[in-house]
C-alpha cells in the first residue's frame, strides 16, 4: 500500500530543519485563532449527566495560552449535531457544564473549547462517528477517564470529544486462562474487584484507579506501580478492538497467548495516545491474585542507600518481589501538609515502599524478615514499618499514591516523568534543585525505582513562562545526555510532543509521521498530541 501524503507528513528535509531546532522550540508568534462558538448558545442543552463533580477554576484556554493556529477541519454545524443526537439519543451532550469538565483535564493545566461530547455504548457507534467525522473533516478527542497528565485527553480547540464513559461491559473473563476481555470505558478499579472476586487481579494499578479507564490505560499504555512484577501492557495486552478514522473496525480482539500470524498490529495502537485509532476493547492477560501481600515502608538516609536497599531486596526476595517504590522527604512533607496523613517512619531524607506478593505467607514473611534484618545490621536503612493487613497497607500505600494529588495542592505544577539509569535517578532532582533555587516553591522527587522511573514534579506559586524556560529544555538535556527517555510512561500528549526528539532518532519520528497519515490521512484523531507540531 502506498502512503498518501497528506497534512501531517513532513519532508524528510523539513522534518530534520524542524527537529533541529526543537530545543528552542517556541509556539509561533502569529496571532492565535480564538476558539471560537461555531454553534455555542443557540444550541439546546441537554441534561447535565455529572452534576456532582467539582466545578472547574477558570484555566486559560491551550489555544491562548501557546498561542496555537487551528488546523483547518470542519466547523460543527447544526445539522452536525442534529445528526449525532439522531444517532445517540440523549448520549450526545451540548450542554456547556458537562462541556466544562470535559474540556478540562485532571491538573486544570490545559482547556479546550469542544461543543460537543458524545457517548457511545458500542464499536458501531463508534464507527459511524468517525466515518461522519472522517468524511466532514471534524477533528475528534478521544478521551477515557481524562487522568492523563500531559494534556492528551482534553482538546486543544474545538474537537469534538468521544468518551468511552458508557462503554463500560464486561464482555468475558476465562477463570482457566486469566483472560478478561472487556470494552474500553471499564474502570480500572471496577475491574480489579470484578477479578478478585474470582481470584485475579489486574496486571496494572495506578493511583488514579477510581476513575481511569482501561482504554486510556492501554492508549497511554500506563505503567503504575506492578509494572515491575507483571511487565508493560505491551506484553498483558493480547488483543484489541479499534475503530480507525475512517470507521473501519479492526478486530483484532484476540484471547491468545501465542499468535505469531503476521505484523502484531495492537502495539500501533497501544501508547498511540489516540492519533491513530479509538481503542473499543481490549483483551488483557491478568495475574492470580496474591494470597500473601506485605508492604514494608523504610527510611534511608541517601540515594545510594536507597539504590542499595533496591539491589539487596531483589537479591534477597526474588520472584515475591512486586513493587519499589522510592519517594524524597519534600514528598512526604507535601502529603502531610496538604492532605493530613501522617508518615509512621519520620526523619529521613528518602523513603521507600518494598512490597512482596506470594503464595505462601510464613515463606513470604520469612524472606521479608531476613531481608529487613540484612539490610538494618548494613545500615541501608535506618527504621521502618511492616504491614500484612490489608487497611494498613492500604493506609500505607496512599502515602506513595497520593503525592501527586498533595501536588497539586501546593501551587502550579510542573511535571516531568523521566527514565534514566537507576543510577542517576536523583542526581536529576538535586541538580534542579540547584538551578531553580528561589524561583521554584518545591522540587520533588520520587517514582518506580525498580523501573527506573523518576517522577521529577516542581511547584510554584503560578504558572510562568520564564520558569518554565529555566527547566525546559534543560531537563530534557539531562535526560538525553544519560540516554534517558522524556516520558517513561505518561506519553507525550500536547505538553511533551514537541520534545520527541530528546528520546528518538529523526529517522523514527519521520515514520511515526508516515504511520499517522497512513492511518488518519486527514489527522482528525486527537490532532495537537504526541507528534511534533507539523505547520
Ligand atoms: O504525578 C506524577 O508526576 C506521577 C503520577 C503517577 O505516575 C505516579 O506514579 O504516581
Ligand atoms: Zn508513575
Amino acid at each position: 500500500m502506498g502512503i498518501p501524503a497528506g497534512p501531517a507528513v513532513l519532508s524528510w528535509s523539513r522534518l530534520k530543519r524542524l527537529l533541529g531546532s526543537y530545543g528552542t522550540w517556541r509556539p509561533p508568534s502569529a496571532a492565535p485563532e480564538r476558539c471560537r462558538a461555531a454553534v455555542g448558545s443557540r444550541l439546546r442543552p441537554d441534561r447535565a449527566l455529572h452534576t456532582a463533580r467539582p466545578r472547574c477554576r477558570q484555566v486559560p484556554l491551550t489555544c491562548e495560552r501557546y498561542g496555537l493556529r487551528r488546523l483547518p477541519f470542519g466547523r460543527l454545524s447544526r445539522q452536525d449535531v442534529g445528526f449525532f443526537q439522531g444517532l445517540m439519543p440523549g448520549r450526545a451532550s451540548t450542554d456547556p457544564e458537562e462541556l466544562k469538565q470535559s474540556n478540562v483535564d485532571w491538573l486544570k493545566s490545559v482547556r479546550g473549547c469542544s461543543e460537543l461530547l458524545l457517548k457511545p455504548k458500542t464499536a458501531a457507534e463508534v464507527s459511524q462517528v468517525l466515518r461522519y467525522c472522517h468524511e466532514r473533516n471534524l477533528a475528534v478527542n478521544p478521551q477515557g477517564g481524562n487522568t492523563g497528565l500531559v494534556g492528551g485527553s482534553v482538546p486543544v480547540f474545538d474537537e469534538i470529544i468521544l468518551s468511552t464513559a458508557l462503554m463500560n461491559q464486561i464482555i468475558s473473563f476465562d477463570p482457566v486462562s486469566g483472560i478478561l476481555v472487556c470494552q474500553a470505558g471499564c474502570i480500572l478499579e471496577k475491574l480489579n474487584e470484578f477479578l478478585e472476586e474470582r481470584g485475579f487481579i489486574m496486571p496494572l494499578d495506578l493511583g488514579a484507579k477510581g476513575s481511569c479507564h482501561i482504554g486510556g490505560n492501554v492508549a497511554t499504555n500506563a505503567g503504575g506501580l506492578r509494572l515491575l512484577r507483571y511487565g508493560s501492557l505491551r506484553g498483558t495486552v493480547l488483543g484489541l478492538e479499534v475503530v480507525l478514522a475512517d470507521g473501519t473496525v479492526l478486530d483484532c480482539l484476540a484471547s491468545l497467548r501465542k499468535d505469531n500470524t503476521g505484523y502484531d498490529l495492537k502495539q500501533l495502537f497501544i501508547g498511540s495516545e489516540g492519533t491513530l485509532g479509538v481503542i473499543t476493547a481490549v483483551s488483557i492477560l491478568c495475574p492470580q491474585k496474591p494470597k500473601a501481600v506485605s508492604l514494608a515502608f523504610l527510611g534511608c538516609q541517601d540515594f545510594s542507600r536507597v539504590q542499595e536497599t533496591f539491589t539487596t531486596c531483589r537479591a534477597m526476595l526474588g520472584e515475591i518481589l512486586s513493587a519499589y517504590e522510592f519517594m524524597d522527604e519534600k514528598c512526604m512533607e507535601l502529603v502531610e501538609k496538604h492532605l493530613g496523613l501522617s508518615n509512621p517512619v519520620r526523619g529521613s531524607p528518602f523513603y521507600v515502599l518494598i512490597e512482596t506478593s506470594g503464595s505462601n505467607s510464613t515463606h513470604d514473611e520469612e524472606k521479608l524478615n531476613s531481608f529487613l534484618e540484612q539490610a538494618m545490621t548494613a545500615g541501608l536503612v535506618t527504621d521502618g514499618t511492616v504491614a500484612v493487613d490489608d487497611k494498613k497497607i492500604k493506609t500505607l500505600w496512599s502515602l506513595r499514591e497520593r503525592i501527586t494529588e498533595a501536588l497539586t495542592h501546593d501551587g502550579c505544577v510542573y511535571k516531568y516523568d523521566i527514565s534514566l539509569p537507576v543510577g542517576k535517578l536523583y542526581d536529576l532532582v538535586t541538580d534542579m534543585r540547584a538551578r531553580l533555587g528561589q524561583r521554584a516553591k518545591n522540587v520533588v522527587g520520587y517514582g518506580h525505582m525498580g523501573d527506573g522511573n523518576l517522577h521529577l514534579n516542581i511547584t510554584a506559586e503560578s504558572y510562568s513562562h520564564s520558569l518554565l524556560d529555566a527547566i525546559e529544555p534543560f531537563v530534557y538535556e539531562w535526560t538525553a545526555r544519560y540516554n534517558g527517555s522524556i516520558s517513561a510512561e505518561h506519553g507525550l500528549g500536547f505538553k511533551k510532543k514537541q520534545f520527541i526528539q530528546y528520546s528518538k532518532p529523526n529517522e523514527a519520528v519521520f515514520l511515526m509521521q508516515h504511520f499517522k497519515a497512513m492511518l488518519d490521512p486527514k489527522g482528525i484523531l486527537n490532532p495537537y498530541k504526541t507528534l511534533p507540531y507539523s505547520p
